[in-house]
């Protein structure tokens, strides 16, 4: 199977090191398309893959997955579209542009498969949401999200749910790093070396994911099992509530599935 990129970017990066890294694929199985030569070059030589500046190339491949930017889509779908065929799958990873819009843009019937992946898909842990269009049969759809779950989780979502996918894990990862960063610059500021200060704020929100993920507890009862009375975690705990941590949090991810809702 031959899989295409068009646009090289950070999410596309992260996807294709994520599947080479699993074996998932051949590095000879992958194409991409970038804006410059010298994303190109990087590209290639990060990854071993060939790379082009012809979109057009790149729209050979059975599965051809759109990694530009919102505003370069409606210009690479009509650079592409006479040449997709009717057995081609486009994948999309574009935020903010609805199966509708794909459809019309191209304008005559495409195997379509609306996703959103994220850049933890560089490591193996990313989390994609997946939604087909109606030309996309079972089998296909399951061929898509088996290539997604080689660089993490994959599950099929109504669309929908898409802004609010946007918000809890396309963009997500971005409040996480600064999360930690914040957590180990405080570190620092107690006399912890910085270096050692992003492994311990790191290694805790991976341990607290992973609590999240495999206790099935409820995320208050985990934050009550680490608060002693009188103790350390509750004086913490107080701040956040007086600083208004969690509705910072939660304007932030309306804030996110707005913009991708209006985009
Ligand atoms: N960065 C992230 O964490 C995530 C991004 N996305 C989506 O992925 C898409 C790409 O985002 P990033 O990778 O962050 O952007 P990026 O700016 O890092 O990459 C975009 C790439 O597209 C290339 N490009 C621009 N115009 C082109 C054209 N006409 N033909 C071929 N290539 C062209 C650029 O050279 C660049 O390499 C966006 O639509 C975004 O919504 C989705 C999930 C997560
Ligand atoms: O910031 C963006 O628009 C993209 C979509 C999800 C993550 N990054």
């Amino acid at each position: 199977m031959k899989v295409g990129f068009i646009g090289a970017g950070n999410m596309a990066s992260a996807m294709i090191g994520g599947m080479l890294q699993k074996g998932l694929l051949q590095k000879e199985d992958i194409i991409a398309s970038s804006a410059t030569q010298k994303t190109a070059d990087r590209v290639a030589q990060e990854f071993g893959i060939r790379t082009t500046l012809d979109n057009k190339e790149v729209a050979k491949a059975e599965i051809v997955i759109l990694a530009i930017k919102p505003i370069y889509c409606e210009g690479v779908i009509r650079e592409i579209r006479d040449q997709i065929g009717e057995n081609q799958i486009v994948v999309t990873i574009v935020a903010g542009r609805s199966l509708q819009w794909l459809s019309d843009t191209f304008g005559k019937p495409v195997k379509l498969i609306r996703t959103m992946p994220n850049t933890p898909a560089l490591v193996g842990e990313a989390v994609t949401a997946l939604c087909p269009g109606e030309l996309v049969s079972e089998e296909e759809l399951e061929e898509v999200c088996r290539l997604f779950r080689g660089f993490g989780k994959a599950e099929v979502v109504g669309e929908h749910l898409m802004d609010a996918v946007v918000a809890v894990s396309g963009s997500s990862p971005a409040y996480v790093f600064m999360f930690i960063e914040a957590m180990a610059d405080a570190a620092v500021a107690e006399g912890m070396p910085r270096a050692q200060a992003y492994q311990f704020a790191a290694q805790s929100v991976l341990g607290s994911a992973k609590m999240v993920l495999e206790t099935g507890k409820h995320p208050g009862e985990l934050k009550d099992m680490v608060c002693s009375p009188a103790g350390t975690t509750i004086a913490g705990v107080c701040k956040l509530e007086e600083k208004g941590f969690r509705s910072s949090v939660m304007e932030c991810m309306k804030a996110c599935a707005d913009k991708s809702r209006n985009m």
